[in-house]
């Protein structure tokens, strides 16, 4: 009798901004604790996960040059950890995953986290697994802080290392202009730095992260302008002077604030409604202070099965 092959299986997953960030102290462990609203956005990767006699990764579109595709991809670490969790003799041993990314690399938006949560969500689809999203949270947790919350998506306060997560309520379509900067910046450099400028200096700290909780609950984009808050940005900035340059561009341009994504060295600007983000963009792209920009909105659902035949629109993007 024939073996039947199941067919390949697509997951769409978002990027993600912190619209406030707060980091405390560095613990034992090198790692940070952190208080977050983490938002998810429109902006996204496809993971692809089917059988194959040669296993691996593939990977296209942004970074496709330098993002890794042995052993140390972030969603090969992925096929790994949960074929151990389900105790899968064979392993990842006929698994091979194919990354279409719009994320940018190192940017700060969690795009190889993004791939690590939709790989488990694809392979878990693909092996027919009994397991729900609660369960692939501890599996991901160990892959790394952001990787829970490309699995739930839409806007969720992080505590931990911010792999603990509660959603929050967000009642509104907040639309963003995102800038890509030439190179990406290490996540661990910038925490790094972060605790350098604490121990010679007093870097800005964002305060509670209740207001900001407020803002999203009342879905007016102006109030959550006033609160968005980050304090890697000051590291950031720091090991990239020039990102002082874009973020005053992007208001210059008539968005209502910006801020650093996370770690860096994207820069998102929240916009007051959608025409306004594709003037933002189209303003923000002939500046010359980034190699590009897109437009993005959140808040948008975490890892998703994409179906075979859905319609895939293409979402406007302005390049610099
Ligand atoms: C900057 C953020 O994107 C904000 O959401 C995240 O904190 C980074 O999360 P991530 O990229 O998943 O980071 P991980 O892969 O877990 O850790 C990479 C490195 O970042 C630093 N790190 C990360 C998270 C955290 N809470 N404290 C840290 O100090 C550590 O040096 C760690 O070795
Ligand atoms: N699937 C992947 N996609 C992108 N980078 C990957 C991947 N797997 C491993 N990497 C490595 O991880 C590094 C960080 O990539 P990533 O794009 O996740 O950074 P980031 O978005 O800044 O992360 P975060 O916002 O979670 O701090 C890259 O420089 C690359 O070498």
């Amino acid at each position: 009798m024939l073996a039947v092959v199941p067919p390949p299986v697509t997951v769409r997953v978002p990027s993600k901004i912190n619209l406030h960030l707060s980091v405390g102290d560095l613990r034992p462990d090198g790692f940070h604790d952190l208080t977050t609203v983490f938002h998810a956005l429109s902006l996204t990767d496809e993971v692809t996960v089917a059988l194959a006699e040669e296993p691996g990764v593939e990977v296209y579109g942004e970074g496709e040059q330098v993002v890794p595709t042995g052993a140390s991809n972030l969603a090969w670490r992925a096929v790994e950890a949960l074929a151990a969790h389900v105790g899968k003799t064979d392993g990842a041993a006929n698994v091979r995953v194919v990354l279409r990314k719009g994320i940018p690399v190192a940017g700060g938006m969690a795009g190889g986290s993004a791939d690590a949560a939709g790989t488990l969500v694809a392979l878990a689809a693909l092996w027919k697994l009994d397991i729900g999203r609660d369960e692939l949270a501890g599996i991901a947790a160990k892959l790394g802080s952001d990787v829970p919350f490309g699995l739930y998506g839409g806007t969720a306060l992080g505590t931990g290392r911010g792999e603990q997560l509660v959603p929050v309520l967000s009642r509104h379509t907040f639309h963003w202009v995102l800038a890509f900067d030439q190179r990406g910046l290490s996540t661990e450099r910038v925490y790094k730095e972060l605790d350098r400028l604490r121990e010679t200096g007093n870097p800005p700290r964002v305060g509670s992260h209740a207001p900001v909780v407020e803002a999203l609950a009342s879905g007016d984009p102006r109030q959550l302008a006033l609160l968005l808050g980050n304090d890697l940005q000051a590291a950031a900035v720091s090991l990239r002077p020039g990102l002082r340059r874009t973020l005053r561009a992007g208001v210059n341009a008539g968005a209502l604030a910006g801020t650093v994504s996370g770690s860096g060295p994207t820069c998102a600007f929240l916009c007051a409604d959608a025409e306004s983000a594709l003037e933002v963009a189209a303003e923000l792209a002939g500046a010359g202070v980034c190699r590009t920009v897109r437009v993005a909105h959140g808040p948008v659902p975490g890892a998703r099965l994409v179906g075979g035949d859905e319609h895939r629109p293409t979402p406007p993007q302005v390049h610099a």
